[in-house]
């Protein structure tokens, strides 16, 4: 089951007035997943369902025996994870793969100051290759008064896994839970006091931060029932997500440079299908031989050669705790509020 694999839309991010697709990380990788295995069933979870239904038809062209459902869910909103959960459950006994791939950047800001002074500084590769402390955004408050970015990036998820435990935990055959993090995830940007990022504007980066943090304790909690969590981190990639930083024409513009510094840094992945590679491998390898506490790159080289490195996380086990804890206690008050309301509401 992938969430977040839908993306299909013109340019201008209006549906279906342009014949031009633009694909994200989660579709090439359904697309990569059904060329390695054709007899998977995939399940696409997505807030659109036209574009979850152009996804599929897309999927089928190239693979027309595929076996491929699709499914409903806004990460933003606990009501429509839930009830995701319950759909999930009435439709399948065990989920072997969990790609938790959906995220949201919103409103991003580029830093021409700290980019500039980072050109020309010894840090302009680790610059190009996190995006550290260049982009700012600017977060909103969901329906069930949550920051948008940490419920769509981390909280729905969190629920989405909670609620379907049950197909996910089987101790003879393992289950793997693959989130789509980031290099720009940085340990300044999160605090476990303000772990929702309501105060600061990098909660793109803290969001990315919390899901490393939350996937170490989700391994710690659940490996012994056969379930396993890996993060991956795609590199730079031309997807509607990057596209909202900067318009494509700028992109197209800078393109040239971006093929040069790629000779210096594999993490300019640059294509859906390049930044997919780690998810992919992930998919084939036995969850139980992974290192929790690595992250893992898709990397292409300045030939195009795609390969996967894996690096070690900067965090620390107990912070990983507390904050699974706090999930924990959120995860009690907010659902007792949306039964709550939705009590009121008969
Ligand atoms: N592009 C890059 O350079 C990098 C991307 N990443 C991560 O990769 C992942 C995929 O991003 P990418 O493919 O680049 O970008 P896209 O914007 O193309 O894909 C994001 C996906 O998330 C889905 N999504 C967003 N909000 C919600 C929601 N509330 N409920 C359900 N689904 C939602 C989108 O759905 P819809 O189709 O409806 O918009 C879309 O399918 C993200 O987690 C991103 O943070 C990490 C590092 C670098
Ligand atoms: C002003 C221009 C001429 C050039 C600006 C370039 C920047 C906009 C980009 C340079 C590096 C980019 C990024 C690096 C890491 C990505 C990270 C892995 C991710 O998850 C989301 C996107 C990145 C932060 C990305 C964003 C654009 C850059 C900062």
């Amino acid at each position: 089951m992938i969430d977040g694999p839908s993306s299909l839309q013109s340019p201008q991010g209006h549906h279906n007035s342009s014949p031009k697709v633009r694909r994200g990380i989660g579709l090439a990788l359904c697309e990569r997943l059904l060329t390695e295995d054709d007899q998977i069933h995939l399940c696409l979870a997505c807030r659109n369902m036209q574009r979850a239904k152009a996804a599929r038809i897309s999927l089928l062209s190239l693979h027309p025996a595929a076996d491929i459902s699709i499914l409903q869910v806004n990460l933003g909103s606990l009501k429509s994870v839930c009830q995701a959960a319950t759909e999930v459950k009435q439709r399948y006994r065990q989920v072997d793969f969990l790609y938790l791939n959906a995220g949201i950047m919103p409103n991003p800001c580029i830093n021409l100051k700290v980019f500039l002074s980072g050109l020309f500084s010894r840090k302009v590769i680790h610059m190009f290759t996190t995006g550290e402390g260049l982009l700012t955004q600017k977060d909103q408050i969901t329906d069930d008064g949550l920051q948008e970015v940490f419920e769509t990036n981390v909280f729905g998820h969190f629920v989405l896994i909670r609620a379907i435990e049950p197909l996910l935990c089987h101790v003879d055959s393992p289950s793997q839970l693959i989130w789509t993090s980031s290099s720009n995830a940085r340990k300044s940007a999160f605090s476990l006091l303000d772990y929702q990022h309501i105060q600061g504007q990098e909660s793109y980066s803290s969001s990315k931060y919390a899901t490393d943090l939350l996937s170490v304790a989700l391994n710690r909690h659940f490996n012994q029932q056969g379930l396993y969590s890996s993060v991956v981190c795609p590199g730079l990639v031309m997807t509607n997500l990057t596209y909202g930083i900067m318009p494509s024409l700028l992109w197209m513009f800078i393109m040239p440079i971006m093929w040069l510094i790629r000779i210096f840094t594999n993490s300019f992945t640059i294509t859906p299908y390049n930044g997919a590679e780690a998810l992919l491998w992930l998919f084939r390898q036995k969850p139980e031989l992974l290192d929790p506490l690595l992250k893992y790159h898709s990397c292409t080289s300045g030939l195009g050669n795609n390969y996967v490195e894996s690096r070690k996380m900067n965090l620390e086990e107990e912070s990983s705790e507390l904050f699974y804890q706090k999930l924990l206690e959120l995860e009690k008050q907010t659902l007792k509020k949306l039964s709550e309301s939705e009590e009121e509401y008969k």
